[in-house]
């Protein structure tokens, strides 16, 4: 203090008050460091008794977890949320939580349709870096949901803290909440699709699960599938035994909209898997993103390759006249597809990725195509695809499926008259049991049977697609009499629009190629031009050079010998010197030449006249020696 005054006090200041100042400086700070030091040391001893799970969102067990909070009142009281319209977890269920909210005015709405929207339903979810404590099984659990990307918007994390002696508490809340969890996803198929630019899985949805009676397949189609599938989910220790790759790929080829897709979903629905989705020709695409994703399938579920022609092609059209048909781009080696997007993928690294080293194990590899004949035979072998499946156009026997699944019939009191052993997707369907909002006529079942005959009859076999029946179906889907009576117009109709369609198309496609040959040939007649006055622009400066080289010949003395460049030159070149004094030297007379074949003539003329000079005038300016007259020369000094 003393030495502190010593220093103030020449400067005239009042040392008191600035001594104060500072012992308040120093007992302030002194204050705060001891606060913080005994908070974090309390913070570490209360931990130290805690045992702290964290889930990330990536991952199945953040879900569950998600979603058993949601049910629980103490996490729909949170004080402090936000709310959301937003399914819960991945299982696409707004869970019911104390705090939802929901609009007394809209209850009346039937099957939460207002005005032909789906009522959303609004959920309260606790905010995100917020602690919450909930009661479970005699443990108060500390609960935080934070962000892990906050840059990103995207990522959640949750940790949960518990004062225990061991982890068992948190053992039966992750098996309790997985349990509830598949409870409530049970008649859900989740989809994921391939993110090329992060090289991840992203889930898209969950979707309802699709009956399998409600695909109609020739007999014993879709019960050998089944049946091959479930087979093949219980033979993990057989396939290891033999050494074989525990993997299995379907190929389904045919039409477009014959049902392939739906049968994969339905499958997926009746198995239990989820379902992940690579589209070869999206933008990205590369074989070391391929690679990746294939390593992050998970070992059950269902890995869908769609149009699989079209991996090689990345054309838009997937008709059997656009690009795509098997070329060279589709042998193994040089399979590689490069485009402006940046996208690369090689047939070859297609190929690892579906059975290299890292590719997951126990997957259900199914892939679609509408055009087999375009696949490379490396990617349809057995071992890769070891089931083929051929989806036709309607027969009469799907055209009379598909009726009876659409409309449902009253029960009868005649005993049924399909034979048991039938297919179910040619069994009529019973009554939905939910209530209907459409005015459907009920007809019995032998009523509908017989419709599904006649509508059948009046079907051409194998001519139009189911997925247009349906269509049909749909627009008549409360009048099962009509539909059957006008089915036959209904047929005319399509194939005139089939044929005008495809008149349209050719048309199209005969502007389209005349447009390119057009442009084809302009460009081919600009390249042309270009290139002819280019080559009288390297005439004019041959010309230019000659006449210099020439120069110091006549200022010289008479040449000796002639330069052995330029000899050999000549010797070479005498043969055309005819065609060099017509058109070789003088650029101006060219015009005059018209034909194409005295115009290639004199062009090699040239070419060789420029080199002839070239390599005259390159030896001059090593050695000045002068230029022994060629008969180039001799012409040019003629004209
Ligand atoms: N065999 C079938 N049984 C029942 N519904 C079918 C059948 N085929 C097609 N559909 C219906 O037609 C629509 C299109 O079917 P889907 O997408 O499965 O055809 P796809 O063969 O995969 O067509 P694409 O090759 O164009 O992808 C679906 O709504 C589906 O319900």
């Amino acid at each position: 203090m003393d030495a502190l005054k010593n220093i103030l006090s020449p400067l005239g200041m009042n040392t008191g008050a600035i001594q104060d100042t500072l012992k308040l400086v120093v007992i302030g700070g002194t204050v705060e460091t001891a606060r913080r030091a005994s908070v974090s040391a309390w913070n570490g001893f209360v931990d130290s008794f805690f045992l702290t799970a964290h889930f990330s969102q990536e991952d199945y067990p953040y879900d569950w977890l998600m979603h058993w909070l949601a049910k629980q009142p103490a996490w729909g009281r949170s004080r402090e949320f936000e709310i959301t319209t937003r399914s819960v977890g991945r299982n696409g269920i707004t869970q019911k939580t104390t705090g939802d909210l929901e609009d007394e005015e809209e209850e009346e709405a039937d099957d939460g349709l207002v005005h032909g929207r789906r009522k959303r339903k609004v959920a309260f979810m606790p905010s995100l870096d917020t602690t919450h404590t909930i009661y479970y099984r005699g443990h108060w659990l500390r609960i935080t949901r934070t962000k892990r990307y906050p840059d990103y918007g995207h990522g959640s994390s949750l940790k949960i803290s518990v004062v225990a002696r061991n982890n068992d508490i948190l053992k039966k809340l992750v098996l309790e909440a997985k349990r509830e969890y598949e409870k409530d996803a049970e008649h859900r198929v989740h989809i994921f699709l391939a993110d090329t630019t992060y090289g991840c899985w992203r889930w898209n949805g969950a979707r309802q699960k699709r009956p399998m009676s409600s695909i109609v397949l020739q007999p014993g189609v879709k019960d050998m599938l089944l049946a091959d599938c479930k087979d093949f989910l219980q033979s993990e220790e057989w396939y290891a035994e033999r050494g074989i790759p525990f993997r299995r790929g379907y190929l389904l080829h045919g039409v477009p909209g014959s049902g392939k897709t739906s049968l994969i979903h339905s499958l997926a629905g009746e198995l239990g898997l989820d379902i992940y989705v690579v589209s070869l020709s999206s933008k990205g695409m590369s074989d070391n993103t391929l690679t990746t994703l294939m390593g992050h399938v998970p070992s059950r579920c269902i890995l869908l390759l769609e149009d699989l022609d079209a991996a090689f092609t990345r054309s838009v059209s997937r008709d059997a006249t656009s690009t795509g048909a098997p070329t060279a781009a589709t042998s193994k080696e040089s399979a590689t597809t490069e485009t402006n997007d940046g996208s690369t993928l090689s047939l070859s690294g297609l190929l690892n990725s579906l059975d290299g080293v890292a590719a997951a194990e126990g997957r259900l590899l199914f892939a679609t195509t509408n055009h087999i004949e375009r696949l490379d035979p490396a990617l349809s072998r057995p071992g890769r695809m070891d089931v083929w499946v051929n989806f036709t156009h309607a027969t009469k026997w799907q055209a009379e499926g598909i009726f009876k699944c659409f409309f449902p019939y009253k029960p009868s009191t005649v005993s049924p008259t399909t034979p048991s052993s039938e297919d179910a997707s040619q069994k009529n369907l019973p009554l939905p049991k939910r209530k209907s909002t459409h005015a459907i006529p009920l007809l019995t079942e032998e009523e509908i049977s017989e419709l599904a005959k006649r509508f059948a009859d009046a079907i051409p076999e194998d001519e139009l697609s189911v997925a247009g029946l349906q269509g049909y179906l749909l627009k008549n889907k409360t009048r099962p009499r009509e539909c059957v009576d006008e089915v036959a117009e209904w047929v005319i109709q399509e194939r005139e629009t089939r044929e005008k369609l495809k008149k349209e198309k050719a048309e199209r496609e005969a502007k389209e190629k005349k447009e390119a040959e057009e442009k084809a040939k302009k460009e081919k007649e600009e390249k042309e031009a270009k290139e002819k006055l280019e080559r009288k622009e390297a005439r004019a400066k041959a010309k230019k050079l000659a006449s210099k080289s020439e120069s110091p010949v006549s200022a010289s003395t008479a040449p000796t010998e002639p330069a052995p460049a330029a000899t050999e030159a000549s010797t070479t070149d005498s043969s055309n010197s005819e065609s060099e004094t017509t058109t070789g030297v003088d650029a101006d007379t060219e015009e005059s030449v018209t034909s194409e074949e005295e115009n290639d003539k004199g062009d090699d003329a040239v070419k060789e006249e420029g080199k002839e000079k070239w390599v005259s005038v390159k030896g001059q300016a090593a050695t000045p020696v002068p230029e022994a007259p060629t008969p180039s020369a001799d012409a040019e000094a003629a004209t």
